[in-house]
């Protein structure tokens, strides 16, 4: 269980993240939706200590995570896996080393600085990479490869380091709908055979409706709905999205076409364009 208590985090006057309640079981796959400056990516970056919380406390395990410094940190950085909109690979270094990086904080730092990786490490990239469907590419230079390919790449980097959570930055951001859905189908599996947490940042909300079976809304920093899909309503989504600023909220669709999954009709919510926001029939 991962559990955030009034969890704030501000930049000079400007509230970010502001006194954040939740709590997170192991295993769920949860999505975390809102306007473009809501706080979703700051708060992401909390849970995994990339940024410090200015208030509150963030629990795992009985272990307070905000706290924590030294190998600790370390170990919980370990534990919680990133994936970034930009992938954040090495390019000139070939596929399969960029998922061996994965194993850096499972090993001492005489391995690491002699750069040498086990038989069984390699062969649990490959596995990975098998995985996630691109084992043929294990030897081209990452910079090489598609987005798709990219991100790929990226999850079976985070798969090596064993986590509990991965925590994704607006996973599919940068993708075409066909790449993008091969990436949210392999958070998905990895979610249910794996029981790994994943807590993913999104800009569409059919995604979010598509995949996550938990959504927390976010509005100016705050959260402003936290529940199934199921309960995502006209008016949360609204709540959302800021129809308070009187933004006016059209039916056009802005879908990234994404397979729908569940029963509603094709909705999408740019984050970036509150204006062209397509609500469910
Ligand atoms: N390092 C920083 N320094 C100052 N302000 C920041 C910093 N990081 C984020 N902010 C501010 O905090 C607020 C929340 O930003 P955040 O990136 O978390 O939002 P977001 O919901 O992830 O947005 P987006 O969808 O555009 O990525 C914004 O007002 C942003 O300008």
């Amino acid at each position: 269980m991962l559990e955030l208590t009034n969890v704030t985090r501000q930049f000079g006057p400007n509230t970010a993240v502001d006194s954040v309640n939740i709590s997170i079981p192991q295993g769920q796959m949860v999505g975390v939706i809102g306007r473009s400056g809501a706080g979703k990516s700051t708060l992401l970056r909390m849970i995994n200590r990339l940024i410090d919380p200015s208030e509150g406390a963030i629990v795992s395990g009985g272990t307070q995570v905000s706290k924590i410094s030294g190998r600790a940190l370390r170990d919980w950085q370990r534990d919680c896996a990133m994936i970034f909109q930009q992938f954040n690979l090495v390019p000139r270094l070939d596929v399969l080393t960029n998922v061996l990086l994965g194993r850096l904080n499972h090993r001492n730092t005489v391995l690491n600085l002699l750069n040498v990786f086990s038989r069984e490490e390699r062969a649990q990239a490959l596995m990975a990479l098998e995985r996630l469907g691109i084992a043929q590419t294990a030897l081209q230079r990452a910079g090489t490869l598609s987005g798709g390919q990219q991100q790929r790449v990226a999850i079976a980097r985070a798969l090596l380091q064993s986590p509990k959570i991965i925590l994704a930055d607006e996973p599919i951001a940068s993708l075409d709908p066909l790449n993008a859905q091969i990436v949210m189908d392999s958070l998905k599996d990895i979610n249910e055979r794996d029981g790994i947490t994943v807590v993913t940042n999104l800009h569409t909300l059919d995604t979010a409706r598509a995949y996550c079976e938990r959504i927390i809304g976010m509005y100016q920093g705050r959260v402003v709905f936290d529940g199934p899909a199921s309960q995502l309503t006209n008016d949360a989504v609204k709540m959302i999205y800021g129809s308070a600023e009187g933004v006016e909220i059209s039916e056009a669709i802005t879908s990234t076409s994404i397979k729908e999954s569940y029963d509603h009709a094709a909705v999408s919510v740019m984050s970036h364009a509150p204006s062209e926001i397509a609500l469910p029939a």
